[in-house]
């Protein structure tokens, strides 16, 4: 089992405190989901773990190693951010051969989410067929932990079905932290759910906590 801690993670933005004083334990086998209303930090928190953005203060470690810049998290952190990344010309079959494990590749193109498009580029994709394409990639990469920022935005109902799936899949050998708006999603595949709120992370025990904490409406 492979550890990722990720302690005293401090954050501003000028006079905006985002994070103050986060802690969470990832590891694999388990999938952590982090809720939060809009702006409360966690593509920030994201960023401060994968390495492209640096904390006011910070403390992550990968099982022994201490991961101080992005070299560090090579193989071990991989992370899919919010907006799109992928090059656009380049043919489908060419980035799963470029992102994916070498053990991965044939059963990447073997998906039924991907196999249609391999001799596709990117930019041939409609908005739902890229995410589920970039979400893929990154959960089989060669890294032990994945970072992910709102993998179902514009999926349909069942291709978030079958993302669920796979996720579930690769937490065998994997360990996930995600984020999301469709909540019920999210709290479908978690073992541990956390509300980002003021700063702080807060595990959740129910759906009740959500409403008591203002993320949820009174009325669900
Ligand atoms: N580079 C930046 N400079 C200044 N403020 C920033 C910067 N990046 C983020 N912020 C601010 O930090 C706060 C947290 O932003 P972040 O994107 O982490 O929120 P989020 O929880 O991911 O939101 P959402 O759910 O809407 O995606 C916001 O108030 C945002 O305006």
């Amino acid at each position: 089992m492979s550890i990722l801690h990720i302690d005293s993670i401090i954050k501003s933005f000028g006079e905006k405190d985002i994070l103050k004083d986060i802690y969470l334990r990832s590891e694999t086998g388990k999938v952590s989901g982090i809720l939060g209303r809009n702006g409360s930090g966690k593509s920030t928190l994201f960023q401060i773990i994968f390495g492209t953005l640096k904390g006011n203060t910070q403390y992550i470690k990968f099982n022994n190693t201490i991961l101080q810049n992005q070299y560090d998290r090579k193989n071990r952190v991989a992370y899919l951010p919010q907006s799109s990344f992928l090059p656009k010309n380049v043919k489908i079959k060419n980035l799963v051969s470029l992102f994916c494990s070498e053990d991965n590749i044939d059963q990447v193109s073997n998906l039924r989410l991907i196999q249609p498009f391999l001799n596709d580029t990117a930019k041939t994709l409609s908005g739902g067929e890229l995410r589920v394409l970039e979400a893929i990639l990154i959960i089989y990469s060669k890294a032990e932990f994945i970072l992910l920022d709102e993998p179902f935005h514009s999926l349909s109902p069942k291709i978030v079905t079958e993302l669920k799936i796979i996720i579930k899949q690769q937490t065998e050998s994997k360990g996930f932290i995600i984020s999301d708006h469709q909540y019920h999603d999210v709290l479908a595949i978690s073992d541990d759910i956390f509300l980002l709120s003021d700063g702080h992370l807060k595990l959740i025990k129910d759906l009740d906590e959500l409403k008591r904490f203002n993320y949820l409406p009174k009325n669900i």
